[in-house]
């Protein structure tokens, strides 16, 4: 970082500035698996707006009293078959921080641009880190949601949280966000590469391959969340890129919460349909996913396996997540140079 040129006056504060941060920022995760950990994690959570829209007076004493009584177990349960014990933490953490230190390595030849990360929920928070970047002489701040399609639950809600840091700091440093890349040709380009790369590792060739994206409730959609129409387009430019037909690249929504109707068609419900009307080998990717967690470890490569084998498929394989590899860290380090043109 840059210091003011001395000699300052005795009584002027000590300045730092001239620094560029960008701060990757993904959903969250619960410190533990015990109840009271993820109890913590998903009442942040889903006490969010952005993510529940329901009027807190309605939904408050749903989520404290019903809702968490019982999910921190259940879910904690999911997350104990997933956890990485070999660091005690979720891998959506191990996967966040590698990418953050793997970008800070990749951009040394921009020698003022600081690599942090983040978690909207959980540790460490936005405001934490937007503090720290400022205080190490960041005047400008990258701030990098990482969802490559947009949706307010997920985007809006962390770029919201950023802004809110601003309101603490007198000296507030610049600020952009990433905007959505899900028809970016170098993340359908790693996608399209990771698929032909694990294709190559099985005996079999998969009939059908299900690009599963995590779901929304139907009334986000009808309000005007372009989620929808980005997973599509990604979906669209995939299958345009492999040279397969709409039959055997298919999309679905998963992860559905709640009463209320969500994006369909339903990973869970299509993967028992495929099986049951014949489907022998099928393969699922999670496109939207940056980081492989517990939407796509447990619920997919686990739970819609086994839908899949007991309703008389034969192969089924999932395709990890673009995470901290070489492919993967390509397209986050092509969407961040290309967003901080004019600030190095
Ligand atoms: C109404 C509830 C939810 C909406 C809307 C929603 C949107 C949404 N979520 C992701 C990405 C992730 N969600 C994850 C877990 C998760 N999601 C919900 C609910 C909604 N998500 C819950 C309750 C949970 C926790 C698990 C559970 O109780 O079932 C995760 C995994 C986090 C981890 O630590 O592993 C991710 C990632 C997207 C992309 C999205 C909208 C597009
Ligand atoms: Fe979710
Ligand atoms: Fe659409």
């Amino acid at each position: 970082m840059t210091t003011m040129p001395s000699p300052l006056p005795s009584d002027h504060p000590p300045v730092k500035f001239g620094r560029v941060g960008v701060l990757l920022v993904n959903l969250g995760t619960p410190e533990g698996t015990d109840y009271w950990s993820m109890r913590r994690y998903l009442s942040e959570f889903l006490s969010d707006k952005r993510v529940i829209e329901w009027s807190h007076l309605f939904w408050q004493p749903i989520l404290q009293l019903i809702v968490l009584s019982k999910r921190p177990q259940k879910v904690g349960k999911a997350y104990e078959e997933i956890w990485n014990h070999e660091k005690n933490e979720s891998f959506l953490l191990t996967y966040t921080r590698n990418q953050s230190d793997l970008l800070g390595a990749a951009l040394k030849d921009l020698p003022n641009v600081t690599v942090d990360w983040a978690m909207r929920y959980g540790k460490p928070s936005i405001q934490s880190k937007m503090n720290e970047l400022k205080d190490a002489g960041c005047e400008k701040i990258l701030v990098f949601p990482l969802y490559p399609q947009y949706s307010a639950p997920t985007t809006a809600t962390v770029n919201d949280e950023a802004f809110k840091a601003l309101l603490q700091m007198r000296w507030q440093p610049a600020l952009r966000t990433v905007p959505p890349y899900h028809d970016d040709p170098a993340y359908i380009e790693a996608l399209a590469n990771s698929i032909q790369a694990k294709l190559a590792t099985l005996d079999w060739e998969p009939e059908v391959l299900l690009t599963s994206f995590h779901g929304i409730p139907q009334s986000y959609f009808k309000g005007g969340d372009p989620y929808h129409c980005q997973c599509h387009k990604t979906a669209r430019l995939l299958r345009e890129k492999l040279g397969w037909s709409k039959e055997k690249l298919q999309l679905t929504f998963q992860s559905r919460f709640g009463p209320e109707e969500w994006l369909q068609p339903y990973t869970d419900k299509t993967v028992e349909e495929l099986a049951k009307t014949g489907v022998k080998k099928l393969a699922i990717i999670n496109p939207g996913f940056v980081s492989d967690c517990l939407e796509t470890l447990e619920e997919i490569a686990g739970e819609a396996g086994e839908i899949f084998l007991h309703n008389g498929g034969e192969k089924f394989a999932h395709i990890p997540c673009l995470n901290d590899t070489p492919a993967g860290m390509r397209v986050l380090e092509t969407v961040v140079r290309r967003e901080l043109q004019g600030w190095v």
